[in-house]
């Protein structure tokens, strides 16, 4: 029994340094690594801007983590820096990151309240987003010159000011309904959805794409790099032994190339280390830390990317999936929703909502869906799958606010799925009430 006097926390800690470096997007690395003919591109593309003449819009995608935001930061320092030699009037507003801002009018206004001082800044609600585009040209006009908006994950501007952002707001000049006259607008778009881009009207993607720039993801010897540097201002001196850095590098490379989840397997590796008590992080504390990581992942979703009715859909078309002898079909997947939103006492929504959610789910890229064409009975069916480990997602689930909503059986049957000893087990039949449900709900 631990004793009232005994306190249970470590005075020091042996492993790390300073978190912050591991920490998301919270830490400007002083060099950027790997990124030279991307940093081309860009310079090439805002040279005009440099010296005073007309902005072009830029469009920079590629997949997540792989370092579009730091460099745009870092171009856009060094732009401001040599306008300001020159003396070439500009402005850079952002990065602005769009998935902070749930309507157009909070976004509007935040670019608003950029150029105002806070006893003049917009209130939260009071003006309608026409007017408040308004005050945007208003406050654009005024400071004059070249103007560059950033703004981070284009994908999250909700989709009826998708126009007003990605078109009309970069063509101000030309228009004769906004009052912009002596300023000139340039857009930088960031996105790491790329369906998102092919779902835009052409005219859109023709503005927003005058200058495009795509960023890969990292490869093994790049991540070694990259998590070298911040591994070394993380960690003490010493305590990584030399198979953690490469070891986390080509895992991160495996998977997607991004340099976010290699940070997390280095802090969670650190972690593990401390944990034991170990002086050292081995080879051994850095497996541990890829192995859980993609659960970490999938809770981290759950928290804080997914709504409720999304997160439920999720996970029924995850229990569709390993349920033996079945596939995720949308009325399968349906079924098991109710139960699920009956488990955690939330209001089901439609069969007609929930493919709104399956196809949410697909343009984050949680699930994907494949049209199966009946052949001579006609009609086609959709089939979905999960695009992580359902092994993973269900160990998130557990962890998660969600873990009531589990049916109490799901072992049995992830067990039996893991084992691929599905076909042994009937599949329930629908018509059927009394096989109808595999599931034990309580
Ligand atoms: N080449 C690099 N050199 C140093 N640090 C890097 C590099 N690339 C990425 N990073 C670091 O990795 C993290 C993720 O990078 P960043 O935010 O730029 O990714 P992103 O491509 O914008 O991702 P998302 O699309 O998810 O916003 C940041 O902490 C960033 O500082």
């Amino acid at each position: 029994m631990a004793q009232i006097d005994e306190n249970p926390f470590d005075d020091t800690d042996e492993i790390f340094e300073t978190k912050r470096p591991l920490k998301k997007d919270s830490f400007n690395p002083e060099t950027i690594f790997h990124r030279d003919e991307e940093i081309n591109f860009y310079v090439n593309a805002l040279q005009d801007v440099a010296v005073g003449h007309e902005p072009n819009n830029v469009f920079v995608y590629g997949p997540t983590g792989v370092g579009k935001t730091e460099v745009t930061r870092w171009v856009r320092d060094k732009l401001l820096e040599k306008a300001d030699d020159q003396d070439v009037p500009l402005e850079i507003l952002g990065p602005v990151n769009c998935r902070n801002y749930k309507s157009s009018y909070r976004l509007v206004s935040r670019l608003v309240n950029e150029f105002r001082e806070s006893k003049d800044e917009l209130p939260n609600s009071g003006y309608s987003t026409d007017t408040v585009f308004d005050f945007l040209y208003e406050e654009i006009e005024q400071v004059g010159g070249n103007v560059l908006i950033i703004l981070d994950e284009i994908d999250n501007i909700p989709p009826d000011a998708r126009n007003d952002f990605l078109y009309d707001l970069p063509r101000a000049e030309a228009s004769e309904n906004a009052a912009i006259d002596q300023a000139c607008i340039g857009l930088i778009g960031i996105s790491n959805d790329l369906k998102f881009v092919d779902s835009l009207e052409p005219k859109v993607k023709s503005t927003l794409g005058e200058r495009e720039i795509k960023f890969g993801p990292y490869d093994a010897n790049e991540l070694r790099d990259i998590l070298g540097y911040y591994a070394d201002i993380a960690f003490h001196d010493g305590v990584l032994t030399g198979d953690v850095i490469p070891l986390a590098a080509a895992f991160t490379a495996q998977e997607r190339g991004d340099v976010r989840q290699g940070l997390k397997i280095l802090e969670k590796a650190g972690e593990y280390a401390r944990m034991g008590d170990s002086d050292m992080v081995t080879e051994e504390h850095t497996r541990r830390a890829t192995e859980t990581i993609e659960t970490d992942e999938i809770l981290e979703s759950f928290e804080n990317d997914l709504t409720r009715q999304q997160a439920l859909t999720y996970v029924a078309t995850t229990l569709a999936i390993i349920e033996p002898d079945h596939d995720a079909r949308t009325k399968r997947i349906y079924s098991l929703y109710t139960s699920l939103a009956d488990s955690v006492g939330s209001e089901s929504r439609s069969e007609r909502k929930l493919y709104e959610f399956l196809d949410q789910l697909s343009m984050q890229g949680f699930v994907r869906s494949e049209d199966h064409n009946q052949g001579r009975r006609g009609g086609r069916r959709f089939i979905y799958e999960v695009t992580d480990d359902p092994v993973d997602i269900i160990n998130a689930v557990v962890k998660s606010d969600y873990s009531e909503a589990l049916p109490n059986n799901v072992w049995d049957i992830l067990k039996l799925y893991k084992e691929d000893e599905a076909t042994e087990f009937e599949a329930p039949d629908p018509d059927n009430d009394s096989q109808r449900q595999i599931w034990q709900f309580t």
